[in-house]
């Protein structure tokens, strides 16, 4: 097990001031006398010397005093900036309280008043004006990086764009990386692309610190993109870089131009795509169903809706089906209705889920112009639907009781963040369905009392799989990040459901064991990367070694 830093390996470069002043290296009140002599820390610490656990109860009641969740989002990640070991002691201690804070739905607001908030740096800025200066710009981060989040903030969660205070979504998954996965924070880097932003209202504000611009598009974004793989592949060849919250066509687009040249993927098409396909999997299995039999809808065909749609396709494939039969199980539905073969607008992506006509054959509307959310739930009778529209209210009653109409135990997924853009928040679905919804969301939701029944409601967010999936590449050293690795990753996640023994338990198993599942996840990735051929080979004893010593721990 990896812990902490020993004092003696970074004291030879930093003492004093410098030395408290490191997030990475500080310990505050729990540098030992020893050391607060030998690090000239003298008279720069109050006399008392605490442990790690005393400062964490300090820490807890300091949170306590804040009222506000943006508040308590300021306290963390200023103590995240001071001491980063009492920072994931603390949110490890408190886990199901503080990771809505630091992480989804508050990390949304935290984006929106980014420039507002602002008190001090962490990872880098690469603005458009300094694209030439990439080299220089990796030059000042000294230390090693074993993963990367990116994002250009043009559509965070669900809340659009939001220009530079994007930020606070890699630093928000990164920190994940960390409390969930057990990756080293010091060999992790938080990237924003400034490109501008077309938010008027960040653009009118006289606070906004990002590059006050409209965005830059087409081929200049593109040889802006090319800029930046290329200096990352320069500075850390084998680094893992996950990006997120880019625009749909934008995420799609350099996820197909990069995934065969460096250890990468996109985390809102693939590991929402791998958390759907496993929760959705305990939920059909969990009400006695079989994933090949059920017709799937899905609102939105965003980059999320079709990752999510092509890998339960896939899923239905690798269990027998032909691709045609797999494919006629999809309704997915975007601003202009269902897909389907009659539409001339589709790209060549949304037509491997377009529906044939002859699968819409004896429905009750005209199937040949546009067939609206209502024509699909009613003629298609689903067992499973889900959202990724960021469009709150989405999945409306009458929907939702026709649905309920055709099946006995509809499986529902509202997925869309942060909770302000659920498609329909659990107590709604629970009541128009009667207490039959097995439902996941992506934002997290407190237990619904239904009828005198408690129901816990998952969270069906890729924080379940990102993580795990960083700590299955870095332990097997993994080069390329294949699909095979992100089914690997949802079916292990399934076999952990606590719904699989007990219906009325959650889908996903609680937070509070976020670390046991991630490195049973972690293993499961790191073996199907082995199998398809892009680590080298080692024995699961091996695999199981370097996911514990690769596991970071919280602990001076
Ligand atoms: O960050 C989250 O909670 C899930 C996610 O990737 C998104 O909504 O873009
Ligand atoms: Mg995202």
């Amino acid at each position: 097990m990896n812990s902490g830093r020993s004092t003696e390996e970074f004291t030879i470069e930093k003492r004093g001031v410098l030395l408290i002043e490191d997030p990475l290296l500080n310990k505050g009140t729990a540098f030992t006398q020893e050391e607060r002599v030998k690090h000239g820390l003298l008279g720069l610490l109050p006399p008392h010397v605490d442990t790690l656990e005393e400062q964490e109860e300090r820490a807890y009641e300091a949170f306590c005093d804040f009222h506000t969740d943006i508040d308590k989002h300021i306290f963390l990640r200023q103590l995240q900036d001071e001491n980063e070991t009492l920072f994931y002691r603390l949110l490890l201690e408190h886990i199901t309280e503080m990771m809505p804070i630091v992480y989804t739905p508050v990390v949304g607001l935290a984006c929106q008043r980014f420039s507002h908030i602002y008190r001090r740096p962490r990872g880098i800025f690469i603005s458009y004006p300094e694209r030439d200066s990439m080299d220089a710009i990796f030059e000042n981060i000294e230390h090693d990086v074993d993963v990367i989040v990116v994002t250009d903030g043009e559509r965070i969660l669900g809340l659009g764009d939001q220009g530079v205070g994007g930020m606070g979504i890699p630093i928000g998954k990164l920190s994940l990386y960390t409390l969930c996965g057990g990756v080293d924070p010091a060999k992790t880097l938080p990237i924003v692309l400034d490109l501008g932003t077309n938010n008027q209202e960040r653009l009118d504000d006289p606070r906004y610190i990002g590059w006050r611009e409209n965005r830059i598009k087409g081929a200049e974004y593109d040889a802006f993109i090319e800029q930046f793989v290329t200096a990352v592949k320069k500075r850390f060849p084998h680094v893992l870089l996950q990006w997120e919250d880019f625009a749909s066509v934008d995420a799609e687009r350099i996820i197909d131009k990069y995934r065969d040249d460096l250890c990468t993927f996109n985390d809102d098409i693939q590991g929402t795509a791998a958390v759907t396909t496993g929760t959705i999997l305990a939920a059909i299995t969990a009400a006695g169903g079989k994933l090949v039999d059920q017709n799937i809808v899905m609102l939105g065909a965003g980059s999320a809706g079709v990752g999510i749609c092509l890998q339960l396709k896939q899923a239905m494939i690798d269990n027998g089906h032909s691709e045609a039969e797999a494919r006629s199980h999809f309704y997915v539905i975007d601003r202009d209705g269902l897909l389907h073969s009659g539409r001339t607008d589709l790209d060549p992506l949304h037509q491997k889920l377009a529906q044939s006509p002859e699968n819409l054959k004896g429905w009750d509307c005209d199937v040949t112009g546009t067939i609206s959310f209502a024509d699909v739930v009613r003629n298609s009778k689903p067992g499973v639907l889900v959202g990724a529209t960021g469009q709150a209210g989405a999945f409306t009653e009458e929907i939702i009781r026709e649905m309920a109409k055709h099946t006995n135990r509809p499986v529902i997924f509202p997925l869309s963040n942060p909770t302000s853009r659920a498609e329909a928040i659990p107590s709604d679905l629970l009541k128009w369905t009667d207490g039959k919804a097995v439902i996941a969301t992506g934002s997290p939701f407190d237990p619904v009392e239904y009828n005198g029944v408690t129901h816990y409601i998952a969270q069906c967010n890729n924080s379940y799989i990102f993580p795990a999936m960083g700590l299955g590449i870095l332990a097997s050293r993994a080069r390329r990040v294949t699909d095979s690795m992100f089914m690997a990753a949802a079916f292990a996640l399934k076999e952990t459901s606590p719904a699989l023994k007990d219906p009325a338990a959650s889908l996903l198993p609680s937070l509070t064991t976020i670390r046991e599942v991630g490195r049973k996840i972690a293993r499961a990735v790191a073996a199907a990367a082995i199998e398809a051929g892009v680590a080298d080979s080692i024995t699961e004893e091996e695999i199981d070694q370097r996911i514990e010593e690769t596991m970071w721990t919280p602990e001076y």
